[in-house]
Parts: structure tokens; C-alpha cells; sequence
């Protein structure tokens, strides 16, 4: 394989839009500082960004960039969406490492390093080992969800997971520094089984134990937000890199370097972005309105929809709601028809929105959320207070940090009545309530927003990286 002074890093991230947008981000980052990138998506994934990415542009601002994949052996009419989910992880099981060393032994010029999301370690790793190339994990979730997911054989180990009775409010005593933060709701998704050999359990305990090989860990989360267990981290990775929020961070840079973005998801995106809620917020009045999307892969039975619709429009409160094209087509899905029926007078229902520019947007006053970790950043640097819905993975973990550690919102986790969204949403928006949760949002949002400027720690960590990158090179 051809060498050059020029660094070259391979990105493997897992195919699901919250593992795609964060690391896309970070390899433009690097790209932008002089590294050659190949990112690396699954066949379908790259269909679906290629259809909806305008090259020219996106090669204009990050020239050296070349996209490949490998197959993921799903059914190429079969939808990658939850329902799927143990399929997908079943197939990329059984095919992504050999298709990965693949690519890597005839690829023209040899990684310098490869950046693997933490989930795709059972990819990237052995094979990074046998060809001796450095491995770097992205771990897509925040800091205390990381440090989380290393204690799930412990978890198990001490009886605590499965859970050993019904009460979901008893205190977890494994996990260090959560003692009196984390009940049994709020461990990861997967820690809801009856035995401990389920598959996705022990799939994330043999990641989080194979991720170890890595020399170091990217976390897009900043140091203001998380440092005590950031610390608590780095007696797992001596090297931890938080360089988050992303998406700021991207913007700060290319700003500094008068490099041009196109959109708010900068041109790149498994779903085509519908602008028309833009107009729609701009006739709305400041701070009024409440902006609801569950990310790109929960579901929605009817039942829960017709809940939150009756609660948002219970509350009075002006909505703005994604509901994903796939959201609605399900057995017990709700018509989008009647959706926007319902809704006409106070909400406006959109497939995807440009949601980075949405949450930016002065009418925006609350997000109503699944917690996951981009959309629950993205809604701090903007100073959006958040109503917590979590479902899978992360989720609640990310919410119960919301409400009880950086008290920015409040978490309704396992209820869903139009009662509760009716009275959260009345709390969030105007009550005295809204005046302490502002003061702490306000505050994380400076923060956030300092940590991205020059000299700020999540700016200077991805110098750090750049310059370790650099002297990974022959
Ligand atoms: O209409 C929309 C809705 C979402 N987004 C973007 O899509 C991303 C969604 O990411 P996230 O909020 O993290 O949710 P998921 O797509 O559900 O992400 C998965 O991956 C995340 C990162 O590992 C986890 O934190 C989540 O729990 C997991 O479900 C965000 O950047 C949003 O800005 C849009 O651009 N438009």
C-alpha cells in the first residue's frame, strides 16, 4: 500500500443516522485540517446519502474525501428501521469485518488511522490489529452513557440486571458516581431483559470490552458537561478526546476558515430535509413554540400518538412536529391525514426538518424529545429546554441527566397520557418552573458554546487530535 506524509483516516461508523451525522462531522473537521478521508457506510446507507448530498458542494468545502462501502446483506427493499434492528445487527455481524479488511488491504494508500464507532468494534479492531493500523473509537453516546455501558457485565454480576423485582425506582450501587442518580429505568434499553444472555446485552458488553483495544476515545460531548465522568473515563482510555457539540464545533471551525456550509446538515443526510417549517416559525411569536421529534428511529404505536397530539393541543401551545414517512406506515401507525387534520389550527406537521436550524430559531421555546444524544445537544447549545421521552438505547440515561443532573428539562419516562404532555408542556413553556429549568439551560448553553470558540476545550481537543493524527504519519 502507498504511503505519504499526508494523513489518512478511515471512518467506519455503525448505519443509523445518529452515528452518520456526528462522524461525517468530525471527518469533514479533519478533512478541512489536510487528512485524506475515507468514510466508510453500508451499501444502502450510501444510496440513501448520495441521493440527498449535493456533491459539488460538499467537495468544494472538503476536496480529498471519497465515500466506500460494504455490504450489510439485509434485503435491499427491507427497511433499517427498529422493527429490523436485530436483523441488521445479525447480517453486519456476519459480514462487515471481512468486507471491511477487504477494502482496507486494497485501498491505494494505506489508513494512517482509523476513527471506528464504538458499536463497530467487532469490525474494525482484530483487523486493525493484524494490519497494524491505530484505532480510534467514536462513541456516539455522552460521557455517563459510556461509562454506563463498561459496567453492564458488573450490572449483571451483581444481580441488578435483569432487574430483580418490579420496582424500577430502587437505586443502582454498581456504577460509580451514579449512586444516587441512576434507578433501574434508567440504565440503557438493552438492560430491560429477562435474561442476561439476550442478544443485544451481550452484544454491547462484548463491544464495550472489545473498544478497550482502541488507543484512545472521541466522545462528541464537552468537558463543562461532563467532567466527572470524563475523569472517571480515563481509567479506561488515557487518551480521551470530548470534541462535542459537533455540530457547533463545525460551524465555529469552518467559520474561522471562511470555508461556506450549505444547509443546517451542511448538504449531507439520509432523509431529504423539508424547509417549509421555517416560514411556518417565523410567523409565530417568540419563545411560544414547542418543537416535538423522536429522531430517526423510534416508533410510535397509535395509541402513543394520539396521546401526545391530544396533550399538545390540550396544552395550547403551538407545535412543530416531525413524524418520519415510516412512522406513520406501520400496523398501528396514524394516518398523516389525519394528523395535520387534527393539528391545523396550532401545529404543523413535517417529515424532517432541518432540526439544528429549528432548535435556532428565536420562536422555538421547548423540545419534546427521545433523548437521543445529537438532538439532546443540539437542544442544549441552543438553549432549548427539553420534555423527555426516552425509548431505546441511551435514551434514558440522556434524560435523567436532563432532569436531575443538569436540570434542564424534565423527563416523563414510561408514561405517556395526555394529561402528563398536557401539563409538562404548560410547565416547560410559562410557568415559574420554566424560570429555574431557563436559568441552568442558559447557563449550558454558554458553555457550550465557549467550549467550540478558539480556545475553548472541545476546540482545542480537536487540535490535540489533528496534531496525534499527524504524527501517526510515516
Ligand atoms: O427531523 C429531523 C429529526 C432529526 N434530525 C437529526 O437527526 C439526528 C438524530 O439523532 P439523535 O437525536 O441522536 O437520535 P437517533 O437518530 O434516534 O440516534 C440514535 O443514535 C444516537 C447516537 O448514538 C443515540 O443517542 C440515540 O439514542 C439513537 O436512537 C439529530 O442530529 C437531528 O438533528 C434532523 O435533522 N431532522
Amino acid at each position: 500500500m502507498e504511503q505519504t506524509n499526508v494523513p489518512h483516516v478511515m471512518f467506519l461508523p455503525f448505519p443509523a443516522q445518529g452515528h452518520i451525522k456526528p462522524m461525517m462531522k468530525l471527518a469533514e473537521l479533519l478533512n478541512q485540517a489536510g487528512s485524506q478521508v475515507t468514510f466508510v457506510n453500508t451499501d444502502h446507507n450510501h444510496d440513501r446519502l448520495m441521493s440527498h448530498t449535493d456533491l459539488t458542494s460538499f467537495h468544494d468545502r472538503s476536496p480529498n474525501f471519497l465515500f466506500r462501502s460494504i455490504p450489510d446483506c439485509l434485503r435491499p427493499n427491507k427497511a433499517r428501521s427498529l422493527s429490523n434492528f436485530k436483523e441488521l445487527l445479525d447480517t453486519l455481524q456476519a459480514v462487515a469485518k471481512p468486507a471491511f479488511r477487504q477494502l482496507l488491504i486494497s485501498t491505494s494508500m494505506r489508513p494512517t488511522c482509523i476513527i471506528a464507532d464504538g458499536i463497530m468494534s467487532f469490525a474494525a479492531i482484530d483487523v486493525a490489529e493484524e494490519l497494524g493500523i491505530p484505532v480510534v473509537a467514536f462513541r456516539t453516546h455522552n460521557a455517563s452513557c459510556t461509562w454506563t455501558n463498561f459496567h453492564l457485565s458488573k450490572l449483571v454480576e451483581a444481580g441488578e440486571v435483569p432487574f430483580p423485582d418490579e420496582n424500577l425506582d430502587k437505586y443502582i450501587t454498581c456504577i460509580p458516581g451514579y449512586e444516587n442518580v441512576l434507578r433501574s429505568r434508567d440504565l440503557p434499553s438493552i438492560c430491560r431483559v429477562e435474561n442476561p444472555g439476550y442478544s443485544f446485552l451481550d452484544f454491547f458488553i462484548r463491544e464495550a470490552s472489545t473498544m478497550t483495544r482502541a488507543s484512545a476515545l472521541i466522545l462528541n460531548t464537552f468537558h463543562e458537561l461532563e467532567a466527572p465522568v470524563i475523569s472517571r473515563l480515563n481509567s479506561i482510555f488515557t487518551k480521551i478526546y470530548t470534541i462535542g457539540p459537533l455540530h457547533a464545533l463545525y460551524k465555529s471551525r469552518t467559520k474561522d476558515l471562511m470555508i461556506s456550509q450549505s444547509d443546517s446538515s451542511n448538504g449531507v443526510g439520509l432523509w431529504k430535509e423539508d424547509r417549509s417549517c421555517m416560514t411556518w416559525l417565523d410567523s409565530q411569536p417568540l419563545r411560544s413554540v414547542i418543537y416535538v421529534s423522536f429522531g430517526s428511529l423510534v416508533n410510535l404505536t397509535r395509541l402513543q400518538t394520539l396521546e401526545f397530539l391530544h396533550g399538545l393541543v390540550n396544552s395550547g401551545k403551538p407545535f412543530l412536529w416531525v413524524v418520519r414517512p415510516d412512522l406513520i406506515v406501520g400496523e398501528f401507525g396514524i394516518d398523516p391525514m389525519e394528523l395535520e387534520m387534527v393539528t391545523k389550527e396550532r401545529g404543523f406537521i413535517i417529515s424532517w426538518a432541518p432540526q439544528e436550524e429549528v432548535l435556532a430559531h428565536p420562536a422555538v421555546g421547548g423540545f419534546l424529545t427521545h433523548s437521543g444524544w445529537n438532538s439532546t445537544l443540539e437542544s442544549i447549545n441552543a438553549g432549548v429546554p427539553m420534555i423527555c421521552w426516552p425509548q431505546i438505547a441511551d435514551q434514558p440515561v440522556n434524560s435523567r441527566c436532563v432532569s436531575e443532573v443538569w436540570k434542564i428539562g424534565f423527563d416523563m419516562k414510561d408514561t405517556c397520557d395526555r394529561s402528563t404532555v398536557e401539563k409538562l408542556v404548560r410547565d416547560l413553556m410559562d410557568s415559574n418552573k420554566r424560570e429555574e429549568i431557563m436559568k441552568s439551560t442558559d447557563e449550558f448553553a454558554r458553555l457550550a458554546n465557549d467550549s467550540v470558540k478558539q480556545g475553548g476545550s472541545s476546540y482545542i481537543n480537536l487540535e490535540k487530535l489533528i496534531e496525534d493524527i499527524r504524527s501517526m504519519s510515516p
